[in-house]
């Protein structure tokens, strides 16, 4: 008989992929876990971002058992169950078995699809093919617009390193040498670890020796090259890893972002690192500081495509509608921020997506708008020649580093604003 913590953590995986119908992600169901024994929750978490990993392989497998495709709570049973027994290892009798009972607890349609359940899962059972199966796609609105800008095959190795999930990276104050078993110092300068356990429990949390951050997201400051005593503004700020990086190079951050709710975590990230940031709650588009900062760092909101490792929901959540929307905004806030910089600043604008229109294209649509403004190539550690596009900025990409486990997709460019 299967664990009744086992059960438990089926039917929350379940709540959770049916919420995204709904238009809620994974992290946006916390109320969904509340309560449960923490086992439970991780449990829950890491059935849902695994099946939602593999979704479109188990559908592959599926669709060769069925005739008809059933009713999306139903189909979902299935992926679970599918994912659980071929890519985690679960023994077929306890899933069918579980399979089953969830499907009959669906209501009418859920009784009815029942015996089907237990057929097509007993015949998934005894798949064989499934280590051989591609990666899922990418959905067709962003697959399109990859492949036009780094052709099938690299799409396919992004979508290797989406399957493949995310290790852990810490980004590691100034002087901290944290004694973390099994990390490894990436050639950037992160911190990796292979792991994901308690990120609270690890050496130097408590004490803020490290928060963590992407491997790529971690550029963006060392692209800014930040100094003592400067004056950067933090555009779009929280949660905040790129206002604790400024604040541990001795820059004097004013950190502003429009979430209140998120500058509460970039607060509570600041008094755990025990490092000092003014925080504004605010539009950019509204803010005007008293005086020109001398650098600035625009983190823009974007499609996030970049963290589809991370967040292997997001495919499932966007249709493509909003981004016409996000890339007009990502204009008129870097259009913003350069009026702010003083003559001769410097600005790093940075953006966690694939598409070019979010990154390359955004720029070179600056550079005319902006007369005098210039892209600098910003020579980093660790920082490898392909990752600098042609226009000068640096595309960075999911299947970059495959043997070390991969990295965020994000594009970062360092701008001179004309005297
Ligand atoms: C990519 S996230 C920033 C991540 C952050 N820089 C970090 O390193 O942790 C984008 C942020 O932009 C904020 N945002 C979106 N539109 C904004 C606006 N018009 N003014 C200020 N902040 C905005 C969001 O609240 C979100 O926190």
């Amino acid at each position: 008989m299967a664990k009744p913590a086992t059960d438990d953590a089926r039917k929350v995986a379940l709540r959770l992929i049916a919420g995204l119908r709904e238009g809620q992600g994974l992290s946006d169901q916390s109320a969904a876990l509340r309560g449960l024994p923490v086992s439970v929750q991780a449990r829950a978490m890491r059935l849902a971002a695994t099946t939602l990993r593999h979704r479109g392989r188990a559908d592959a497998v599926l669709e060769g058992f069925m005739s008809r495709r059933p009713p999306a709570p139903v189909q979902d049973v299935l992926q679970l169950a599918t994912v659980e027994m071929l890519e985690l290892g679960g023994a077929a009798h306890g899933v069918v078995d579980a399979a089953v009972n969830l499907t009959r607890g669906l209501g009418r349609k859920g009784q009815a699809a029942a015996g089907m359940v237990n057929a097509v899962l007993r015949k998934v059972a005894g798949y064989e093919g499934w280590a051989a199966l591609p990666p899922q796609h990418l959905p067709d609105w962003l697959r399109g617009p990859v492949v036009q800008a780094y052709g099938e095959t690299a799409v396919r190795a992004i979508e290797a390193a989406h399957q493949a999930g995310a290790p852990l990276d810490l980004t590691l104050r100034p002087g901290a040498a944290p004694q973390i078993e099994g990390a490894v110092a990436l050639p950037t300068g992160s911190l990796r670890l292979a792991a994901q356990g308690q990120v609270s429990a690890l050496p130097g949390f408590e004490d803020g020796q490290w928060w963590v951050q992407d491997a790529a997201a971690a550029l963006a400051v060392r692209a800014l090259d930040p100094q003592p005593g400067e004056r950067i503004a933090d555009l779009c700020a929280a949660p905040g890893g790129k206002t604790l990086q400024l604040a541990a190079a001795g820059a004097q951050v004013t950190a502003v972002d429009i979430s209140k709710s998120r500058l509460a975590r970039l607060r509570e990230n600041l008094a755990r690192t025990g490092l000092k940031a003014e925080l504004v709650a605010s539009d950019v588009l509204a803010w005007q500081p008293e005086s020109a900062p001398d650098a600035v760092l625009l983190d823009a909101p974007c499609s996030a495509t970049g963290t589809i490792r991370r967040h292997p929901d997001l495919p499932f959540l966007r249709d493509g509608s909003g981004i016409a929307e996000l890339i007009a905004l990502q204009a008129r806030l870097l259009d913003h921020a350069l009026m702010l910089l003083k003559p001769g600043g410097r600005l790093v604008y940075a953006t966690c997506s694939l598409l070019p229109d979010e990154g390359e294209e955004q720029i070179l649509d600056a550079l005319a708008r902006h007369p005098g403004l210039a892209v600098e190539t910003a020579e980093l550690q660790g920082v490898e020649a392909g990752w600098v596009s042609p226009g000068g900025g640096l595309r960075l990409r999911p299947d970059y580093w495959p043997e070390r486990g991969g990295m965020d997709g994000f594009y970062i460019a360092r701008l001179r604003k004309g005297r």
